[in-house]
């Protein structure tokens, strides 16, 4: 198609410039968000506590005086993209204020979300998304071991300021406070719970603190709950899912077997049921449920129940 066909094929070409170009220039989204959150602009306007115009925002912010002039720039992208929006006072005069998505990433917010934002975005996190072409042309089962020589097991427990587990239990406090309020009925059953690959400031957590009669025990890699403070509501055990998980009358996995291959989920799950009692006793790679359920059934479970309770995520219950 060339622009000189006449006034379609022209305007086709453009549409599919610009079609070309939206996602060519997709991260400049992620990395506007990245930069807002490391300045602390949602918290610096939460703090202000009314609509704060650009130029008390650019007075707050640690930005180098030649530099200020480009702050309007970022906010318009953000404002376009819903993290903030623009309001008039009564003079018509603009200020920001927070959205809900922003108010997610408020650095006092219980239920934040900037330690995901920050280790997603980070450069080495990052830098697998950089070679999957090479990945795919390669022998490296994973696009971690592609971009960094290691599984991401091995990346996370040699370099801890990645923040790993400190993204994952900032997931976890939002889904487990939704799951608790939602979800009630499948803990009501059980005495107690193991969470297993739980990670550091984690699900149990929240369950132990809602549903009090519930013994909480984490299973994760040695390393990860090496230092983890004594609580006296969970028991943190350090070891590996694949060879033994402790006894409880309920296995809670979250964000755990979509790390894995069909063989390893099965494997997994099998040492969770050989860690609960049968249904009579009380116990309590992103897939479609047909997938699932031939998971669940290989793994010698006979029933499950899903509920899409949680956005774009289930909670799911396996039966031995
Ligand atoms: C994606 S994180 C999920 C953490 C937590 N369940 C959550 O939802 O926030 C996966 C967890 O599995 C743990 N893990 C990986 N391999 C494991 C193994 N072989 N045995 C036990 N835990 C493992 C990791 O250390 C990590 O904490
Ligand atoms: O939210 C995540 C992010 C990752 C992740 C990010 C960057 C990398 O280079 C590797 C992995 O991994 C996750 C994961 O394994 C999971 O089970 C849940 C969430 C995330």
């Amino acid at each position: 198609m060339e622009v000189t066909n006449g006034g379609e094929g022209a305007h086709e070409l453009l549409q599919a410039q610009a079609h070309v170009f939206t996602h060519t220039f997709n991260f400049v989204s992620s990395m506007a968000l990245k930069c807002a959150v490391e300045l602390g602009v949602p918290d610096i306007i939460h703090n202000h506590g009314r609509r704060m115009t650009l130029s008390k925002l650019t007075d707050a912010l640690p930005v180098t005086p030649s530099k200020i002039a480009h702050v309007k720039r970022l906010m318009r992208l953000l404002v376009h993209l819903s993290f903030f929006a623009l309001q008039k006072n009564e003079d018509g005069e603009e200020g920001y204020v927070l959205t809900p998505s922003s108010r997610l990433l408020l650095n006092e917010s219980r239920t934040g979300l900037s330690p995901l934002l920050l280790m997603q975005l980070d450069p080495v996190m990052f830098s697998p998304w950089n070679v999957i072409s090479k990945w795919f042309q390669g022998k490296e089962a994973l696009v971690m071991e592609t971009a960094t020589d290691m599984g991401l097991w091995e990346y996370v427990a040699k370099n801890p300021e990645a923040m790993f587990n400190g993204a994952m239990a900032s997931d976890s406090r939002i889904i487990l406070e939704v799951l608790v309020k939602e979800c009630g009925w499948a803990f009501q059953r059980v005495g107690s719970i193991v969470d297993v690959g739980g990670g550091t400031v984690d699900s149990a957590m929240t369950i132990a603190k809602a549903f009090s009669h519930i013994e909480c025990t984490v299973l994760d890699l040695p390393h990860v709950v090496r230092d983890v403070p004594k609580t006296t509501d969970r028991d943190f055990v350090g070891g590996d899912m694949f060879q033994s998980i402790p006894i409880a009358d309920a296995v809670f996995i979250k964000w755990i077997l979509h790390d894995w291959s069909d063989e390893n989920c099965v494997k997994i799950l099998a040492k969770c049921k050989e860690s609960i009692p049968s249904k009579e006793e009380g116990g309590g790679k992103e897939r479609d449920e047909q997938e699932w359920r031939k998971i669940f059934m290989d793994a010698g479970f006979n029933q499950y129940k899903m509920a899409p309770v949680l956005g774009s995520r289930s909670v799911i219950e396996l039966y031995p």
